[in-house]
């Protein structure tokens, strides 16, 4: 199985109960309830241990003194105990079931919550399928220990010490015996917890990974249909989910012989106590009564004994399952503003080797400083979309491994539109998504009208930048909801320009117009159509600053053209970064910055590069292998 579906792996060893005492901060709101359930459920588990005592009762006074009225009440004193019994459990039920789904609420929406502010680096290395898997499987978990074994072990606890206590009022000796087992039991859960630990741990990730391969099948069903690849995707499928059978089965062994020993040991000794008990009933040492309390005594802890190894299981289970719920709530996140996050994955965030100004083999900027000057005397202050020596490294990428944005120096003025242009895997994409700071810059600055973005907090730097991505993403929500997502407070005036600006005019033929549902990640719309909703969700805010990523990339000639013509007016009241690879969209910027292995290499109007630099010549003209063809049909030339 393709390992990167897997998240971090993380199993160490540790303590089940140190892992669940994490979950106090949850459990403490409803720790009243929670208390009074467990008070239930022990005063109901008591009763059950005074029904032996009113069998003694009857069987040593109205059954041995044939007096009808003695046993006619005794059996009635029984059967209220045992009804007594019932609605003390039933009622423990009722008192927990609501604080424990609030838990459960309480602790999903903390997860999700952050996992919404967790930085993309975290997101690049987290496989989906464990996130649902820690928000859905996990969770459901930690509810269950909490309905049963918490409140369990400890009913299980005060039954067996009052019950042992009873049995050794009542005859001494057989109480003893039926003590010999607890030693072995005890070193037998011992050894149980250790493995069975582990085995937890191991499922729970195996079923995270599992979910990751089934919802990157659901989403990508149409490339594995259109390929033909359903069959080894099944045996992928197959191959992983096999592995977690077997761990599974390895559990239920675990636990069944688990199981086994603890109901044999007290199975055995119970007979023994029999046997014992009628010897001295026949030898008139001990009285009939008294022995059949003991024994209905013995036979009321056997449950309590047995379901230890079952409350165990379930108590690792959610051991486990809480420390894979907190390895994601203890990922840290970025600081607000003023310093750079380096994202809390350990990369270097100081400055590093190759921040010198770039090598530039083509056409400076027309106005000075525009571009190219490393760290100007009034760094800071000038207007616009200023990058200064800027670096990026990948997290995660190898010692040593080249950056993938080198020295970079770009000013973008206010009101420009700058087009970076570069052949794939140049870093542009890259680039990009650091203006937003969808990434921190591991050197260097960027700053928007003189304010570092560093310094800025998140919710004003969304309110100055808005993004279009090469890969449109809709929500499953209407396509009207999916635009105004661009803009805090957007209204439908709002809602109607920009999709106006965006040529997005056919979402009013649907069905119920802006208000249509689409579906998941808008599968219901065409490429283009995705594409213009994704354009209009960018421009509905009107932002200052404006960075799209090859935004035309899907739309037909026809629609290109209008689209062009109306980001023509959104794009002269904005200063705008725009990823082009098509000569059509480069025509659209003022200027154009080519970018090259990481640098860039040359910045001027479109006509000044083709003629200086022949790298942005070959790909524009299709001469470069990666770059779009068909430069210079017409087209502005500023
Ligand atoms: N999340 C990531 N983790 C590690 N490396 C990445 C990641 N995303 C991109 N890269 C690498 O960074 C380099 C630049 O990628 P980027 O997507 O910025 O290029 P691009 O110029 O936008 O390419 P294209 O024109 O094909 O979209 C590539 O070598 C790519 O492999």
């Amino acid at each position: 199985m393709n390992t990167s579906t897997r998240a971090p792996e993380r199993a160490q060893p540790r303590s089940a109960v140190r892992s669940l005492l994490r979950l106090w901060p949850y459990v403490r709101p409803v720790r009243g309830r929670l208390a009074a359930a467990a008070l239930t459920a022990v005063l109901g588990s008591c009763t059950s241990l005074v029904i032996p005592l009113a069998l003694k009762w009857l069987v040593d006074g109205p059954v041995a003194g044939r007096d009808p009225r003695g046993v006619w009440l005794g059996g009635a004193v029984v059967f209220g105990l045992g009804v007594a019994e019932a609605t003390l459990f039933m009622l423990r039920r009722v008192i927990v079931a609501r604080p424990l789904a609030r838990v459960e609420a309480d602790m999903r929406a903390a997860l999700y919550g952050h996992l919404q502010r967790l930085p993309v680096v975290f997101h690049d290395r987290w496989p989906s399928g464990q996130l649902l898997s820690r928000g859905t499987n996990d969770l459901t978990l930690v509810r269950i220990f909490l309905a049963f074994p918490l409140t369990f072990l400890i009913v299980n606890g005060v039954t067996i010490t009052a019950g042992f206590a009873i049995l050794l009022a009542q005859r001494w000796t057989l109480g003893l015996l039926l003590l010999a087992p607890v030693a072995p039991l005890i070193v037998l859960c011992w050894f149980f917890e250790n493995s069975y630990s582990r085995l937890a741990r191991t499922a729970q990730d195996r079923a995270g990974d599992l979910t990751t391969v089934i919802e990157e099948s659901v989403l990508g069903i149409r490339v594995i249909k259109g390929f033909g690849r359903h069959r080894g995707r099944r045996r992928e499928f197959s191959a992983l989910s096999g592995e977690l059978r077997g761990i599974e089965l390895r559990k239920a062994r675990l636990l069944g012989m688990l199981w086994a020993l603890v109901m044999t040991l007290p199975e055995l000794v119970i007979g023994t106590a029999l046997v014992l008990g009628v010897l001295q009933v026949a030898d008139g040492g001990l009285s009939a009564g008294t022995l059949v309390a003991f024994l209905s005594t013995a036979l009321a802890l056997r449950w309590p004994v047995e379901s230890i190894g079952f409350l165990l299981a379930i108590t690792q289970d959610a051991a486990t399952a809480t420390d894979r719920f907190f390895e994601v709530l203890d990922e840290p996140l970025p600081t607000a503003a003023g310093t750079r996050a380096g994202a809390g994955t350990g990369t270097s965030t100081g400055p590093v080797e190759g921040t010198s100004a770039p090598a530039r083999t083509g056409v400076r900027a027309a106005a000075p400083g525009s571009c190219g000057s490393r760290a100007p005397a009034r760094k800071g202050t000038r207007a616009g979309l200023l990058l200064e020596g800027v670096e990026f490294r990948y997290p995660g990428s190898p010692a040593g491994a080249e950056p993938v944005l080198r020295g970079v120096d770009l000013h973008i003025r206010p009101g420009e539109t700058m087009a970076l242009v570069g052949p794939t895997g140049s870093g542009k994409t890259t680039l990009t998504a650091l203006v937003p700071r969808l990434y921190e810059p591991t050197a260097g600055r960027i700053s928007l009208d003189g304010q570092d973005i560093a310094a800025l907090p998140r919710e004003r730097l969304r309110e100055l930048v808005s993004v279009a991505f090469e890969e449109p993403t809709l929500f499953s929500a209407t396509a009207g909801e999916n635009v105004l997502m661009g803009a805090e407070g957007a209204e439908e005036a709002d809602l109607m320009r920009a999709l106006r600006i965006a040529q997005a005019d056919f979402v009013h033929e649907l069905p119920e117009g802006h208000r249509t549902q689409v579906g998941e990640q808008g599968l219901s719309l065409s490429g283009g159509q995705r594409q213009r909703l994704a354009l209009a969700r960018a421009v509905v805010g009107r932002p200052r600053f404006l960075v799209l990523d090859d935004p035309l990339s899907a739309l037909d000639v026809h629609t290109e053209a209008l689209v062009e013509a109306a980001l023509r007016e959104v794009l002269a009241t904005t200063t705008a970064l725009v990823v082009a690879h098509r000569p059509s969209t480069v025509l659209l910027a003022d200027r154009v910055a080519l970018l090259s292995r990481g640098r860039v290499t040359a910045v001027g109007t479109h006509h000044e590069l083709l003629r200086t630099s022949g790298e942005y010549a070959a790909l524009m003209t299709g001469r470069g292998g990666d770059g779009p063809a068909g430069a210079g049909r017409g087209g502005k030339a500023r």
